[in-house]
């Protein structure tokens, strides 16, 4: 009785202090930070002066808690406006954009070899919608495809014209290509598994395709229900098709880290496929990382391999963010002078063929990211995130990207003035 009232009392303890932690993370007073160390640090202060701190810090609101713990410092113009309390400011809103000469220089000092310009591929209405269990309208895809369009990205993939038994989620891909096929400055390449989805893609009006293969033998046979090598013969056709109309290949190469089913993926198959690709004419070749598995530590070796053999021009990267990597492997890329990312609008998607994957990394995230980098996208990241608005509330669920729930969330605070 004795033990387990203790236990109660140790654990309401516990609970209180974990929750003051979690809430700090989150947005709200972080205790910690006043001089107590937590349960991850340590003892707890349990002095009568602490006690009163926590009492008080407590019972404070968000906006007085910081007025309090930043009133006697002097902040930098540059973030938080004009000097006075910022957090009542509108201006004070945080951005990622570095336009500034100064910081420019010095990051590009430390990276040398990062680019000024990253072109984004928006897969969110191919890759991200190929997963969903309810159909999504066609109506509604086409939608945001055209909201995608206006926050000025400059390519994004529409749809597949694969066997609709595989993938009923795309069933429609002639419907949406006729739909957007008037839609100018933004170019919409499709995904081609044979000749029979090429030929339907060009009648529908499609300008740009994609052929996808894979670096693992497993992940080949259950996503386009063959081998390597008889994927590469198909697309070979697909390619050679294409060329007579002056069309674009885009060509993917699936599991380049690592598969489902055979685990680690030597660097030199991907390089092999790459190669087959690119000798095909592929004007571009993305490397998939299917499953989000791959940290900077396996991509970079396959990475190496790859540009022994295809031009970096002509690379993108394609990661999921399952493991939460995926930013940081965007940035290893960036760091070897790949200029091509593909990512989904609130990081839609997942792969029906690759059990648990999560979402594409969230194209907000990019952009955020390479923003505060200093790399140009021309794209608007307010207006992107209303394409992803758009499509979570259609879907029922929150967004996947961590910078559209933080931005949103500025909002309103800003908006409700605290
Ligand atoms: C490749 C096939 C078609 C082979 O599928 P199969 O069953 O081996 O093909 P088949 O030639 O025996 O044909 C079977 C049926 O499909 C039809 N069919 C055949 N081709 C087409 C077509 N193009 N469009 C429409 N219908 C087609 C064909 O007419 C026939 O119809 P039926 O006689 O039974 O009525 C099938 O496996 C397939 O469609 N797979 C697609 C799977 C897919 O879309 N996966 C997701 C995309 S890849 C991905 O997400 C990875 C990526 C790119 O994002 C990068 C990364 O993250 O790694």
């Amino acid at each position: 009785m004795l033990k387990s009232k203790a236990l109660d009392k140790f654990s309401r303890s516990a609970i209180f202090l974990v929750l003051s932690n979690l809430k700090g993370s989150l947005g709200t007073p972080k205790f910690s930070s006043f001089g107590f160390s937590t349960l991850k640090g340590g003892n707890v202060d349990c002095t009568r002066e602490a006690l009163l701190w926590r009492k008080q810090v407590r019972n404070m609101s968000w906006a007085n808690f910081l007025h309090h713990k930043y009133k006697n410092l002097s902040f930098s113009g540059r973030m938080l406006g004009n000097g006075r309390d910022p957090w009542y400011l509108s201006n004070a809103r945080y951005s990622s954009d570095c336009n500034d000469k100064l910081t420019r220089d010095s990051v590009s000092k430390l990276l040398r070899s990062i680019p000024g310009f990253v072109k984004i591929v928006e897969v969110g209405p191919r890759d991200g919608l190929q997963n969903e269990k309810n159909i999504v309208p066609t109506t509604v895809k086409v939608e945001l495809i055209k909201l995608l369009v206006s926050s000025g990205l400059p390519v994004v993939e529409a749809t597949s014209f694969v066997s609709p038994k595989w993938v009923p989620q795309l069933a429609d891909a002639k419907n949406v290509v006729e739909a957007i096929r008037n839609v100018e400055g933004t170019r919409f390449p499709v995904l081609t598994p044979n000749l029979k989805g090429f030929e339907a893609a060009v009648a529908a009006g499609a300008r740009e395709v994609a052929i996808f293969a894979s670096a693992s033998e497993s992940f080949s046979k259950s996503n386009i229900n063959c081998s390597i090598e008889d994927s590469l013969i198909r697309y070979r056709d697909v390619a050679l098709a294409a060329r007579e109309l002056s069309i674009p290949v885009r060509g993917y190469i699936s599991c380049v880290v690592g598969c489902p089913v055979e685990g680690m993926v030597a660097p030199t198959k991907v390089a092999y496929v790459s190669k087959q690709l690119y000798d095909m004419g592929c004007s571009e070749i993305s490397l998939g990382d299917t499953i989000g598995v791959g940290t900077p530590g396996t991509v970079i070796p396959m990475l190496e391999a790859v540009l022994d053999v295809v031009p970096v021009d002509k690379l993108a990267v394609h990661f999921h963010d399952t493991y939460g990597q995926a930013l940081s492997n965007i940035f290893a890329s960036l760091q070897m002078s790949i200029t091509i990312v593909d990512s989904s609008v609130s990081g839609l998607g997942g792969c029906p063929y690759a059990k648990g994957a999560s979402g594409n990394v969230a194209t907000e995230d990019v952009v955020y990211m390479l923003n505060g980098l200093g790399i140009k996208t021309n794209v608007d990241i307010e207006k992107l995130m209303l394409a992803g608005d758009y499509i979570c509330k259609h879907l029922g669920r929150p967004s996947g990207s961590k910078t559209a729930i933080a931005l949103s969330q500025k909002t309103i605070v800003h908006a409700s003035k605290l």
